[in-house]
């Protein structure tokens, strides 16, 4: 039994208590003061969480942190005294040697049990020294807070831990509860001091171990010793979290914590967002969620900004409550405005009882029980939105900048909206050949662009004849050209003889097509680069282009590709901006966005509001998501009225001819020197008059085989551009085995699902194939030779077929046409001829031209290819060529050509290999364009959308 300690003794240890107090506290403070905008106790250990405490604590009734250490105490007084008495209401004070002697022990009275009856400020003014309690406002008061539950768990440490502690404070305080010496003295045993100086068993540092002794006690009064514990362990290692406000609902932003989970779990209004990996509630779980988060020794939640501090405060019967956020602030409802239609806009926001009778003043309101939302006129947003800033609990974001400008002229107006009707364009100006010839939806897109002062974004479905519309527009502009067109490079000399058709009135020689980097971008009245070569030649722009075409605009949706980068700027300079895509976004509205401002640049000045309200931005800890799509109905409803035309080939299908066919001029420039020099050498063989009829009829044999091998990477670059637009279903046609097998290695290469059918295919295998390609929508493309899938084969879930070469017999072609455009097409079809210049297409084109009018005017064709397609003058007639189309003539009306020609594409060699080939094709000038991926039909579902009124 201890001896009672004197008078001296007893004021000695007070002294030094309240100088280890003092040094601890101050240590604490500086360690606040370090973490910025902290206002709790932090500390790094996390071991205490991982020790846990039982599961069935987050259901306790909650106890404020340092209330718990407050009753822990009482209760320990009373366990270990059987003293009944109320606790002193003042500073902590040492027991009677009465009290100690019937305890049998000499002990303290615990210092946090007087603590129990003292407001927080007293307890700072009894317990803690001058310096602590000198410590600066904020901080101050959680820090004593902390250091208090700190103390307390110190003084109510079970003994199993305690000598595993190795500071002198832990030391002193270790001996404070163990069953022999129940002092709140340092007191100091050196059997004791010996043990404390072994190493931990638990391999604990002093902090774990009063973290274990916070939560591990076989004490009847552990429940209270673990919140004590927890209290303690709140001060200096709890796992910080937040709740935030997150519209009428609020989240709680912390790491994984399996007893706050256990909470949430309990709480009724418990939503999880596996996207934000947050757990969010409504207001009327908040003191719930608050009181039980304070009960857990491992997690410090910061409370809501602007809700008051729920830390407890004493109420008048002594127990502290949790304040709860005052009711103002758990009726703040935050919402925002949404365009639903040209004409109104709704009020995407939670309830509340002001703002309802706000909006029943509006005179347009309307509530939609279903949606449960209000909408209002545009007229009365601006009205709406004055009145309920003065609403101080509720905020309703208006409509972005964006919109208001665009629909300036509904929300100004005082009448009702009616549909806004397109003027009628004087197209005087323009060429008559081509103003006669626009189909009417055509003649609507060209009013629809001059309306909107030659900024928009034609984004008519494939084969609708955007091209015809744009050359309409830009020429309506024509005084202010020279024009910029910007195109795929597979398409520029198609856009060269497309301007050369529809506008007669211009001069050949004032084309000017970019072939290489070392061309002039400016040269000629019209200019047409490809969007690689723009890159390396904007440069070269001293004076800005006003009006520019950008064709395939889709391939700008990329802000960081060097092609957009290019792009950009001319964009926003030129006066006239007319981009075109059947597809300007394929999987997600954020490919939109460098589109949207490429015709309206002040629209959205910032990726990152135009991705908040369209693209479902979600922050990551490793940045924002903008993949997503949101609010599309309003997206829609903007681009119509300010950016976008877009009609369906379904939506003028009784405009559209049941086939167009396209002729495309691919590009020469592809054609390696290589395989231009193997075409000359061929080509004069053919016309070298000592050369026999059979040494003639070999070299025009070789001279359509070169032909196939030199177009080979043009078409392949054609093929992947096709792909990249977004053309789901195609048939590709060729005749050469060199062709079919370049077009399936690519295919193979970049991954696209096909199917080929050529002469090697078995009967079985053709129907199978076929078969697959119809049903399933992955196959995008069939590889076909035009001889041996020309016949007998139905493939029209396609509605485009691309013939890669040329072949002498119309018939055929026409037949291999009709493999799409039969029973069960329900769509216009489009067919695309790849010619290429300086090859025997020269002489094969205009040969197929001459034999399809011969048979329409015998009544055995209805199609005529000189007046669907475009150059119909591309045969240049000098004696040579003369001289070699007479002999291709001949050649092909002699009988058993047919069986020739084909033997020797079946039997063709390149002589040197595939291998060698490659260097032929030079694949650098081939596009490496990504593959086009399966559609994700953001404009099927966009199509899709209604306007709500
Ligand atoms: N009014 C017209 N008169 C004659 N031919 C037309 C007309 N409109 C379009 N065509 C023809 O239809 C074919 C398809 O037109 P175009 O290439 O312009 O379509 P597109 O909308 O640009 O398709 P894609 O998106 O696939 O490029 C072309 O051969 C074109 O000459």
């Amino acid at each position: 039994m201890s001896l009672p300690l004197t008078e001296e003794q007893r004021k000695k240890i007070e002294e030094n208590r309240q100088k280890a107090l003092a040094r601890r506290a101050e240590k604490l403070l500086a360690e606040q003061h370090q973490r910025a905008g902290s206002g709790s106790c932090i500390a790094a250990n996390s071991s205490q969480s991982k020790q846990g405490l039982p599961p069935n604590l987050p259901r306790e009734p909650p106890k404020p942190v340092s209330h718990g250490v407050l009753f822990k105490q009482q209760d320990l007084s009373s366990s270990s005294t059987g003293d009944q008495r109320p606790p002193n209401p003042h500073h902590f004070h040492l027991s009677t040697p009465q009290q100690a002697k019937g305890s049998g022990k000499i002990h303290e009275d615990v210092p946090t049990a007087c603590l129990s009856h003292s407001p927080p400020s007293q307890m700072t003014a009894t317990r803690v020294s001058p310096p602590l309690a000198k410590s600066p406002p904020g901080a101050p008061t959680q820090q004593l807070l902390c250091y208090q539950s700190g103390q307390a768990s110190h003084e109510t440490k079970s003994t199993p831990f305690a000598n595993t502690a190795r500071e002198p404070l832990a030391k002193a305080k270790s001996f404070q509860k163990t069953p022999a010496s129940s002092f709140g003295q340092p007191h100091r045993d050196p059997g004791l001091d010996a043990k404390a100086e072994r190493p931990s068993t638990s391999g604990q540092n002093i902090s774990d171990s009063r973290c274990g002794s916070g939560s591990v006690t076989a004490r009847p009064e552990g429940r209270l010793s673990q919140k004590s514990g927890a209290s303690f362990h709140k001060a200096v290692s709890s796992q910080q979290g937040a709740c935030i406000r997150s519209g009428d609902r609020f989240q709680v932003k912390i790491g994984y914590n399996a007893h706050l989970i256990a909470v949430f779990k309990s709480l009724p209004s418990r939503s999880y967002d596996p996207a934000t990996k947050m757990w969010n509630f409504s207001m009327t779980d908040y003191s719930a969620l608050m009181k039980a988060a304070q009960s857990l020794p491992s997690v410090t939640l910061q409370p809501l900004e602007g809700a008051e501090d729920s830390r407890e405060l004493p109420s008048a019967d002594g127990v502290a409550q949790a304040r709860l956020p005052s009711a103002p602030s758990l009726a703040f409802v935050k919402g925002r405005c949404v365009l639903i239609s040209r004409a109104r806009f709704e009020a995407d926001i939670g309830y509340s009882e002001h703002l309802t009778a706000v909006f029943k003043q509006m005179d347009s309101r309307n509530y939609d029980a279903k949606t449960r939302r209000w909408s209002f006129l545009l007229e009365e947003h601006n009205k709406l939105i004055a009145q309920v800033r003065c609403l101080p609990q509720v905020q309703l974001d208006p409509l972005p900048k964006t919109l208001t400008l665009a629909f300036a002229s509904q929300l100004e107006k005082t009448s009702p909206c009616v549909p806004e009707t397109i003027p009628e364009a004087d197209l005087s100006g323009v060429d008559s050949k081509l103003v006669s010839s626009l189909l009417p939806f055509q003649r609507v897109g060209v009013n629809f662009a001059i309306a909107k002062r030659g900024r928009l974004l034609l984004a008519d479905d494939m084969g609708l004849g955007k091209t015809i519309q744009a050359i309409c527009i830009a020429a309506f502009y024509r005084k202010e050209w020279p024009l910029l067109v910007v195109v795929p490079s597979s398409v520029r000399f198609t856009w060269e003889q497309a301007f050369l058709r529809w506008l007669p009135s211009l001069s050949p020689d004032r084309i000017n097509v970019v072939v290489t980097g070392k061309d002039r971008l400016t040269a000629g009245l019209v200019n047409i680069v490809s969007f690689d070569l723009l890159s390396k030649l904007e440069k070269q722009l001293k004076t800005p282009f006003k009006v520019v075409i950008i064709d395939e605009s889709h391939f700008l949706k990329n802000i960081k590709t060097a092609r957009c980068r290019a792009a950009m700027p001319i964009l926003k300079v030129a006066k006239r901006v007319i981009l075109l895509s059947g597809t300007p976004a394929m999987s997600r509205p954020a490919e939109l966005y460098t589109q949207i401002i490429g015709v309206r640049p002040t629209f959205f000045p910032q990726f990152h509001a135009f991705g908040l309200r369209y693209c479902d931005a979600k922050q990551h800890p490793w940045g924002w998501d903008y993949s997503g799509s949101s609010n599309l109905g309003e997206l829609k409803l903007l681009l119509e009225e300010a950016v976008m035309l877009r009609r369906l080939k379904s939506d003028v299908l009784a405009q559209l001819p049941a086939k167009q066919r396209k002729m495309v001029v691919i590009a020469p420039g592809r054609i390696s020197t290589k395989a231009r020099a193997a075409l000359d050498a061929v080509a004069k063989e053919m016309t070298t008059k000592e050369k026999t009829n059979r040494q003639q009829k070999e070299a025009l044999l070789l001279f359509f085989s070169r032909t196939a091998e030199a177009k080979i990477p043009c078409v392949i670059e054609y093929v992947l551009d096709l792909l990249e637009s977004g053309r789901e279903k195609f048939l590709v046609f060729a005749h050469h085995k060199v062709v079919l097998d370049a077009l399936t290695k690519e295919l193979e290469r970049k991954h696209v699902q096909h199917v080929r059918i050529d002469g090697s295919t078995s009967s079985a295998d053709r129907d199978d194939l076929c078969r697959q390609f119809q049903l399933f929508e992955s196959h995008a493309v069939a590889v076909l030779s035009i001889t041996a899938a020309s016949m007998g084969l139905t493939f029209s879930s396609a509605d485009l077929v691309v013939f890669a070469e040329l072949f002498w017999n119309p018939g055929v072609l026409l037949q291999a046409e009709d493999r799409v455009h039969r029973i069960g097409q329900s769509s216009s079809v489009s067919i695309h001829y790849l010619v290429a210049k300086g090859t025997a297409d020269d002489y094969l084109w205009p040969m197929i031209q001459e034999k399809i009018k011969v048979l329409g005017e015998a009544g055995l064709s209805e199609t005529n290819f000189s007046e669907m397609a475009e150059a119909t003058d591309y045969f240049h007639k000098d004696p040579k060529q003369q001289q070699i189309y007479d002999f291709f003539q001949k050649s092909f009306e002699e009988d058993g050509s047919d069986r020739e020609l084909l033997e020797a594409a079946e039997s063709f060699d390149p002589g040197s290999g595939f291998q060698d080939l490659g260097g032929m094709l030079d694949e650098s000038t081939l596009t490496d364009s990504p593959l086009k991926k399966r559609r994700f039909e953001f404009f099927d579902n966009f199509d899709s959308f209604t306007s709500p009124l």
